[in-house]
């Protein structure tokens, strides 16, 4: 029998999700065979230089996609979150799978509360979204470049003399590491990136027997809130660094957005929030009450 073959990236995480997608196809159809095929992207290879000085869309996801342009894979597991806006011609995103906690978290060296934290603590990340909305709280944080998979930065954290590090809630879950999170970090003070928490699969568009496959693990309101925060993300031409925060909420079909964006002094931080039932029209409109309160002028000052 033929075998369907599942891209991921070699990561812990990224290994951790596509066995996750293994074993629910595997419930879903018992007689099928799924194999996984690790690879490692350009994201990987480079570690050395913060994410947001690379400037590459699809620094994650480029060699899976030409494993699936190629015909090399079936499907390709991913972390919606590290997925460009925009996807190469022939590629779609067939599934949306259930979000998990979609909110960042803190982890502190010695379980101080972020609040606690004294004058000139030091904080390791080297997301844009992240440090601004830090800034922003607390203008007095500093901040070192933290990159590497989640071991790695976790090592970092407790070999160095940083204070603590702000990690996806999904990810560190996904490992096993609740006990390591120091504090769910709210909404309001640090909204968490576009499509963060939701595991996504892309395949072949023209690949109809694969997307009917896949049809059991896709989620209905994960899909309407990311297809929403999708949407204003690609209304502000964001890709995945820059300090634009989203998440969207769905209640009785009812999508509520609320968007970020904040300039990487902290000192400028926009909010506005919609609701409707159409995730594209939300996210629009999402970004339209950016643009008028000033997103353009605080993006174009980040990118040059
Ligand atoms: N940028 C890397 C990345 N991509 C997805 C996750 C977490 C898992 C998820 O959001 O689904 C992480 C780690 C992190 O930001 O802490």
């Amino acid at each position: 029998m033929k075998t369907i073959r599942i891209g991921t990236r070699d990561s812990l995480l990224a290994m951790w999700q596509a066995e996750w997608v293994k074993s629910q196809l595997t419930k879903s159809y018992p007689r099928l065979h799924f194999e996984l095929v690790p690879m490692k992207t350009k994201g990987d290879k480079i570690l050395d230089v913060p994410l947001s000085k690379i400037g590459d869309k699809g620094l994650f996801t480029k060699e899976l996609e030409q494993g699936l342009l190629s015909d090399e894979l079936d499907m390709a597991v991913h972390s919606l979150k590290d997925m460009p806006t925009l996807l190469p011609k022939g590629l779609t995103i067939s599934t949306f799978c259930e979000r998990e906690e979609p909110r960042d978290v803190f982890l502190s060296k010695n379980g101080i509360a972020l609040e606690d934290l004294p004058t000139g603590a030091i904080i390791g990340t080297s997301s844009l979204r992240r440090k601004s909305q830090l800034k922003h709280y607390r203008p007095d944080f500093v901040f070192v470049d933290l990159r590497g998979n989640l071991q790695t930065r976790w090592r970092k954290l407790t070999e160095s003399n940083m204070d603590g590090i702000v990690l996806a809630a999904a990810g560190v879950k996904r490992l096993g590491w609740g006990d390591r999170i120091t504090q769910i970090l709210p909404e309001n003070m640090m909204l968490s990136a576009v499509g963060q928490g939701s595991i996504a699969i892309e395949i072949a568009e023209q690949r109809s027997d694969i997307r009917e496959l896949l049809s059991p693990l896709n989620h209905i309101e994960t899909e309407l809130a990311v297809r929403a925060e999708r949407s204003l993300m690609r209304k502000l031409e964001g890709g995945c660094q820059v300090p634009i925060g989203a998440l969207a909420q769905v209640v009785n079909e009812q999508i509520t957005l609320r968007g970020m964006v904040a300039s990487l002094d902290g000192v400028r931080l926009i909010k506005a929030e919609a609701t409707g039932i159409d995730p594209d029209a939300v996210g629009i409109e999402v970004a339209e009450r950016l643009v008028e309160l000033g997103a353009l002028s605080i993006l174009a000052e980040i990118r040059t």
